[in-house]
């Protein structure tokens, strides 16, 4: 399918806007030969033949057909104005519904600039094409065609003179748009990267100011900017090259009929209003050629716009989001069945290997490992945000994969490692993934997240704004916040990746004292660097480097005095040596 077709998809919706627009064109290209007609006809009957009582008459009808053009001609703007507008509309709504469904792995290798650009620049450079650039064609082509059939009716030799300058005209054309496309292309891409730049440093703006880097980002951003202007400029001369002799051609037009239409009346071979009238009709065949070029760069941009429009919408996610008919409370039995896992642009490194466990309802899972053994890719694997490379994962003994993964994920709640709340009220960041809960079902779980306490503090307590728009929180807050949104959802199974590593350890012991009632029926996992954080757990898994080095109870594995011995040893401040397991179960 060719980018027209594709955005007619859109357009057609509007089938009837668009005959009643393509019907007011034809109308009014019929119309403009009308009154260059009439001009000749004054000359020539009115001056040259004295014919004076004709004199009103004619001009009247030719105003009256100027102003009912000009209401014709508004009426057509106006409706592609609308089609274009509405057909910006439903793209919109399909690109945004695009990125709801794309996956992790998509944003993984994405620059949100670039996503930005294709939502803005992109999107204006087609609704400017169905909006501006299709009548303006449409209207060239039309005005042009008809010059040429009323011209030859006038006077058919100086009519093929003067289209005798078109199949240059074509060819210029045709060698500008070759060179244009690649330009625009190009231009796309450097305008995405600066996007992507301003992007990431206004979300870095802290760092950028801690490290006193402001030289350096004017620097970095600098070289982008520059990078667009010198594309554009690159563009500019594309245009620089043809636009002259586009524009010389069409010029050449008015000169060739003045010459030669000149000769054919002093010949006797053509009246002086014949004349006139062929004058009246020069700006139809000048006006097309002269737009020709600027409409050949407005198409470019068009067909740039649609290559990356049209390749984030046909980008399938390798986990689609299938929703269920039906509802479905899962009981939270959750089996690794010999998971290995890696990325997909580096297939050969496994980031999980051969991992084994069963964790139940009503038990919890404690992960533990340094940092980048892979408890959080683990986690991942549970709400389907990626499929292991080898084994399954079971939940209530059925492959993960064969669940619709909106029925997988409505049962599961998930606390990030990155928290990030909604810049809106404290009360529905908390209700975000079950927004028909009441106030004191929120209270409850910010109270059970320690959470309540610092909310009720603030002079707007839940009905806080957060985020970009409102007040700043500390990590831990963030981090308490984030829980409640978790518990809010009542979910079977509950992950919490390092929830609590920015909150103090009496609070984090008050936090958990306060989940053990709520957890009673979930699976819950919980990834932390703290034993004092899993040393409840029904079974621990040390992981190092993708892999279960050792699994078991807190019990369990300090009497095994392999590496969580010596985690659990480091973090009290004793030598291997001198702890004696069993002494601190
Ligand atoms: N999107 C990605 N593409 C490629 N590699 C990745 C990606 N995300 C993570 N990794 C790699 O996978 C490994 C495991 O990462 P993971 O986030 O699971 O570790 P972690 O144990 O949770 O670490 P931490 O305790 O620091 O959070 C790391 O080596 C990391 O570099």
């Amino acid at each position: 399918m060719n980018h027209y077709q594709w955005i007619w998809r859109y357009a057609r919706a509007y089938k009837s806007k668009s005959l009643l627009a393509l019907l007011f064109i034809f109308l009014n290209a019929l119309l403009i030969i009308v009154n260059p007609l009439l001009a000749g006809e004054l000359v020539d009957k009115v001056i040259d033949g004295g014919q004076d009582d004709l004199l009103v008459p004619i001009l009247a009808l030719m105003i009256g057909i100027t102003l009912f053009r000009t209401t014709i001609r508004y009426s057509y703007q106006m409706l592609f104005e609308r089609i274009g507008q509405n057909s910006l509309f439903a793209l919109r709504q399909d690109m945004y519904r695009k990125l709801q469904e794309l996956d992790f792995d998509f944003f993984n290798h994405t620059r949100v600039g670039d996503i930005m650009a294709r939502m803005t620049g992109d999107t204006d450079a087609i609704r400017h094409f169905v909006s501006w650039v299709t009548y303006n064609i449409l209207e060239s082509i039309l005005w042009f065609v008809m010059a040429v059939a009323v011209m030859g009716t006038i006077h058919l030799p100086l009519m093929l003179s003067l289209v005798a300058v078109t199949p240059i005209i074509f060819i210029l054309t045709q060698k500008m748009s070759r060179k244009a496309f690649p330009l625009f292309f190009q231009i796309r891409e450097s305008f995405s990267r600066l996007n992507s730049m301003v992007e990431e440093n206004i979300g870095g703006n802290r760092i950028v100011k801690a490290f006193a880097r402001e030289d350096h980002e004017i620097e970095k951003f600098t070289k982008h900017n520059e990078d667009f202007k010198r594309r554009n400029l690159d563009s500019a001369a594309v245009s620089r090259t043809y636009l002259p002799w586009l524009d010389g051609f069409a010029g050449t037009l008015n000169a060739i009929a003045l010459v030669l239409g000149g000769l054919y009346v002093i010949r006797g071979e053509m009246s002086m209003g014949d004349l006139v009238a062929f004058n009246g009709f020069l700006w139809m065949l000048n006006m097309p050629m002269r737009m020709s070029g600027w409409l050949i760069n407005d198409v470019q941009r068009f067909s740039a716009a649609c290559v990356k429009i049209r390749d984030m919408l046909d980008t399938e996610a390798r986990i689609p989001i299938t929703a269920a008919e039906e509802q479905l409370r899962i009981k939270g039995t959750v089996t690794f069945d010999d998971v290995s896992f890696a990325f997909s642009d580096d297939l050969g490194t496994d980031i999980l290997s051969h991992v084994s466990f069963t964790v139940g309802p009503g038990q919890t899972l404690g992960i533990l490992g340094e940092t980048g053994s892979g408890k959080t890719t683990l986690v991942n694997l549970v709400g389907r945000f990626y499929d292991p490379t080898s084994g399954a994962v079971l939940i209530d003994g059925k492959n993960a994969k064969n669940y619709p993964v909106r029925q997988l994920r409505e049962n599961i709640a998930m606390v990030m490692q990155d928290v990030f709340l909604f810049s809106d009220t404290i009360e529905d960041n908390i209700a975000f993934g079950n927004p028909q809960v009441d106030r004191s079902y929120i209270q409850q779980m910010a109270r059970i997240a320690d959470a309540d306490g610092f909310i009720t503090s603030m002079p707007q307590g839940y009905a806080t704004i957060i985020g970009e728009r409102g007040v700043g929180l500390s990590g831990g807050q963030k981090q308490r916040i984030s829980l409640a949104r978790a518990l809010a959802k009542d979910p079977a199974i509950l992950i919490l990746d390092d929830t609590t590593s920015a909150v103090d350890m009496e609070t984090e012991s008050k936090i958990q004292q306060e989940l053990l009632g709520l957890t009673e029926n979930k699976t819950t996992f919980i990834i932390a660097h703290r034993i004092s954080s899993v040393r409840d757990a029904d079974l621990i898994l040390m992981m190092e480097k993708g892999q279960v080095v050792e699994q078991g109870t807190h019990a369990e594995l300090l009497a095994k005095r392999g590496k969580y011995y010596d985690v659990y040893c480091k973090q009290l401040g004793l030598t291997g040596g001198e702890a004696n397991g069993t002494q601190y179960v």
